[in-house]
């Protein structure tokens, strides 16, 4: 069954904006694997709007399930980070300094030599690699010439096209999927999942490893509770009955 590793950068996003430690990142990392997490995602921009470098060592022994650093690799101090605190998976995201958010995955093959050297890196260190990708077969398929253990489809064009018909805005992806599989390559998705779309999308992407949810989620929290809202989002990837 796909995994749902939840993102808690916008926890860190609520704790910052006051200057202390309340919501106490480390305590949801915690609590969020209690309430049925299969793993913890966070993302640590250089800015550290959000998630601080000093999260992520911080919180690190407290992972009893898995967790997925995401970030640019070209920045020094993430690759540090990650070879420091020796996540379960890795995932490489091009994003430049001053992005409001994530908004595109790699050229894997125009960047293919950087990406097999860094992929590397990672690989050695025993860690697991995930490539963030736009749904695109092609740059999914050659993902798997960097030596990636996983890609990770961006699904932001899905979630905003599924409303209004949820076949065309997954048909890229299933495209997508099936190019990545046949390199084999494990698949993950992220970006703007929620209530509305996961099912749908899990039950349309044979394979899905794992998919990595935060923004949605933690708005969801805020109206049914953390515990039940990871439960609701456990039960979008449960097989119907
Ligand atoms: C890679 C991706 O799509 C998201 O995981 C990203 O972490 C979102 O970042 P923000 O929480 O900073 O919007
Ligand atoms: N990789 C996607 C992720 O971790 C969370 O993205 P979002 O749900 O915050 O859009």
């Amino acid at each position: 069954m796909t995994k749902l590793s939840v993102n808690i950068n916008k926890i860190a996003t609520l704790r910052n904006s006051r200057g202390g430690n309340n919501p106490s990142v480390l305590q949801a990392a915690i609590d969020c694997q209690q309430f049925g997490a299969d793993g913890i995602t966070v993302h640590p921009r250089p800015d550290e709007r959000h998630i601080r470098y000093s999260d992520v060592r911080e919180m690190r022994s407290y992972i009893t399930t898995e967790l997925n650093i995401e970030g640019n690799p070209t920045e020094d101090k993430f690759v540090q980070l990650v070879l420091e605190t020796r996540p379960h998976q890795v995932t490489l995201v091009p994003d430049a300094l001053d992005q409001l958010t994530s908004n595109h995955g790699w050229d894997t093959i125009r960047h293919v030599t950087y990406l097999r050297d860094i992929v590397g890196v990672f690989k050695q260190a025993g860690i697991r690699v995930s490539i963030f990708v736009d749904p695109d077969p092609k740059l999914a398929a050659a993902a798997a010439d960097t030596g990636t253990d996983r890609v990770e489809l961006y699904t932001e064009h899905y979630a905003q096209h599924f409303a209004a018909d949820p076949h065309e805005a997954i048909k890229n992806y299933v495209q997508a999927a099936g190019a990545a599989a046949d390199q084999g390559l494990a698949l993950n998705a992220g970006h703007d999942l929620d209530l509305k779309n996961l099912r749908f999308f899990a039950e349309h992407i044979p394979g899905l490893a794992e998919v990595s949810i935060g923004h949605a989620l933690i708005s969801d929290a805020l109206y049914y509770g953390l515990h039940n809202t990871i439960q609701m989002y456990q039960r979008c990837l449960k097989p119907l009955a």
